[in-house]
């Protein structure tokens, strides 16, 4: 694999604000790279600089080793969180009018069938369901066959099921070997989606890796959740790590069968009781805390 895009020693000031401090990262052609991080952690200014929408204070971002130019332009795609579209254009219309902006342009037919649009083709945006619309910005986001393609919070607002559906024609995207970089507030997105991510917090990078080693090198290999709270005397001798809330004890251990007898013994039954793998959630939140963000 080849490093597609990189950023050194990034800074984004609004004012005396910092919004990005000194972030440096690589992205590998063929990755999907997701940017995670708290409400104002710096994601959007961030993926705006890495789009070439907004200047940095400071720093650079090279794209195949060399800095941005006009030319990038044509290399990328973006699905905005979201896009005015001209009034009383169909689905058909738009991706029509997308394509003028090009000068080459994937052929409509073929976005239409990859991002499911056929039964929608003549019906007019304004008209959509979320699921659908999403699909419309994503294969607009196509339209010039991008190399790299950039997605800002694409199923934020989304059902379940659109949701699942979203991430299959991502999957299908990501087969084509394009490179992607997107932002979620979903954790399990990532997980499902993403090769490697950056946790963002206060405008810096607090955590980097793909999501199986940022979990093996942040947790034991199960957690098991206890209704009650239970303290480290209850796990003498056992190799294990409580943490409390609400009325709950956390264990993370090697392995649940290991708490048995002590739980059999303190309980006499395993009723109110949770045994799952660690997750991306569990992570964030580790990282960047359980208060509001005010
Ligand atoms: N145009 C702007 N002018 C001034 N401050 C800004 C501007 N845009 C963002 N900020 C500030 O910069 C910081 C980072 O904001 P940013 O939107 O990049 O965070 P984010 O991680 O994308 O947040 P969210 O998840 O809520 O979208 C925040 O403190 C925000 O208030």
């Amino acid at each position: 694999m080849s490093v597609l895009l990189s950023v050194r020693e990034l800074t984004h000031r609004y004012g005396d604000s910092v919004a990005v401090n000194n972030i440096n990262l690589d992205i590998q052609a063929g990755q999907c790279y997701g940017l995670l991080g708290p409400n104002g952690a710096g994601k959007s200014t961030t993926l705006e600089i890495l789009e070439g929408v907004l200047k940095p204070t400071r720093g650079e971002v090279l794209y195949r080793g060399l800095p941005i130019d006009k030319n990038f332009k044509q290399e990328i795609g973006i699905q905005f969180q979201s896009t005015t579209l001209p009034d009383h254009l169909t689905v058909y219309d738009c991706l029509k009018l997308f394509s003028s902006f090009y000068q080459s342009h994937t052929p409509i037919p073929h976005l239409i069938k990859q991002c499911q649009l056929s039964d929608i083709a003549d019906q007019f945006h304004y008209t959509l369901s979320g699921g659908q619309r999403q699909r419309l910005l994503l294969a607009l986001s196509l339209i010039n066959d991008p190399a790299l393609l950039f997605l800002d919070e694409p199923t934020t607002g989304l059902d379940p099921q659109a949701r699942l559906h979203f991430w299959q024609l991502i999957r299908e995207v990501k087969q084509q070997g394009k490179t992607i970089i997107l932002t979620t507030h979903y954790m399990e997105e990532a997980e499902q989606l993403c090769d490697q991510i950056a946790i963002m917090d206060r405008g810096e990078f607090i955590a980097e890796g793909s999501p199986d080693t940022l979990l093996k090198d942040n947790f034991m290999p199960q957690i098991v959740e206890l209704n009650g709270e239970y303290s480290e005397r209850d796990f003498d001798g056992l190799p294990v790590k409580i943490s409390r809330c609400a009325g709950q004890t956390r264990v993370e251990c090697h392995s649940f069968n290991d708490l048995l007898p002590m739980l059999n013994a303190s309980t006499g039954s395993s009723s109110g009781m949770a045994v799952r793998k660690p997750h991306l959630e569990d992570l964030f939140l580790k990282l960047t805390g359980s208060e509001l963000r005010l």
